[in-house]
């Protein structure tokens, strides 16, 4: 897979040289490259936004040099993902889809967002996804960009090392994650559920469901079926 930013703080994406995506990066199996939108400007002071057309405040995001950036990094093959707090909310099964793309491309506006105009020529030329982090207000597309890079990448196969253990997480069934325990087995006069102890597998695994069950019921009853 490849990655590609759009961005004006390019600076703010060294943390993708470090951990897991660093290690998919030296290992080949994810590409990144970040590229800073004033490099797409030509005038002396690389203008990035404008006043709006028909006033309100703020300032919003000049098309030029989003279509110049957007010609210098789209294929055929591209899904350019646009965050803003007006798209469909990320989730994992999204998060599982984009991971079996060829090439990325993520848009990172700022001030009031991008010229309507930059997204609608993006989709006359790819595959466009407005996508909202979640129901608040960031100052811009980075942070958002961050955190699907990181939930997508980690689902790209290769990445990681043990897949399995990507089956029992937080929303990949639907449910929250059972609770963890390592050793020791008592800490501060608290012990680890004696279930876990026991080496009996099918008591561990219906005791584990059960704990995603009754998790999900407290705090998400949202993504609950409607038969449980
Ligand atoms: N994903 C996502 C987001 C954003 C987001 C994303 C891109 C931009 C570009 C500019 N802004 C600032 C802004 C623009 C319009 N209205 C309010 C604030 C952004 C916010 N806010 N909240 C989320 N969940």
């Amino acid at each position: 897979m490849r990655i590609d930013i759009v961005t004006i703080f390019p600076d703010f994406f060294g943390v993708l040289d470090i951990s897991l995506l660093g290690k998919a990066r030296e290992r080949g199996i994810i590409e990144l490259g970040v590229h800073d939108l004033r490099d797409f400007t030509y005038d002396r002071h690389r203008t990035v936004d404008d006043t709006p057309y028909g006033g309100g405040a703020g300032m919003v995001m000049r098309p030029e040099p989003w279509g110049e950036a957007l010609d210098a990094t789209l294929t055929p093959e591209t899904v350019v993902i646009v965050p803003t707090p007006a798209g469909v909310p990320f989730t994992q099964a999204a998060a599982r889809e984009l991971a079996l793309e060829k090439h990325l491309v993520f848009t990172c506006g700022r001030y009031e967002g991008i010229d309507q105009r930059v997204i609608d020529y993006a989709a006359s030329r790819a595959r466009v996804r407005e996508i909202s982090l979640g129901d608040y207000v960031l100052n811009g597309g980075e942070v958002a960009t961050m955190a699907m890079i990181e939930a997508i990448g980690r689902l790209v196969p290769g990445v990681i090392g043990n897949p399995e253990s990507l089956t029992e997480e937080s929303h990949e069934q639907g449910l929250l994650e059972y609770p963890s325990y390592t050793k020791p087995s008592t800490w501060r006069e608290r012990s680890v559920p004696d279930v876990l102890l026991s080496g009996n597998h099918k008591a561990i695994a219906d005791w584990r469901h059960e704990q995603q069950l009754e998790r999900t019921r407290r705090v998400r009853p949202d993504l609950l079926p409607d038969d449980q």
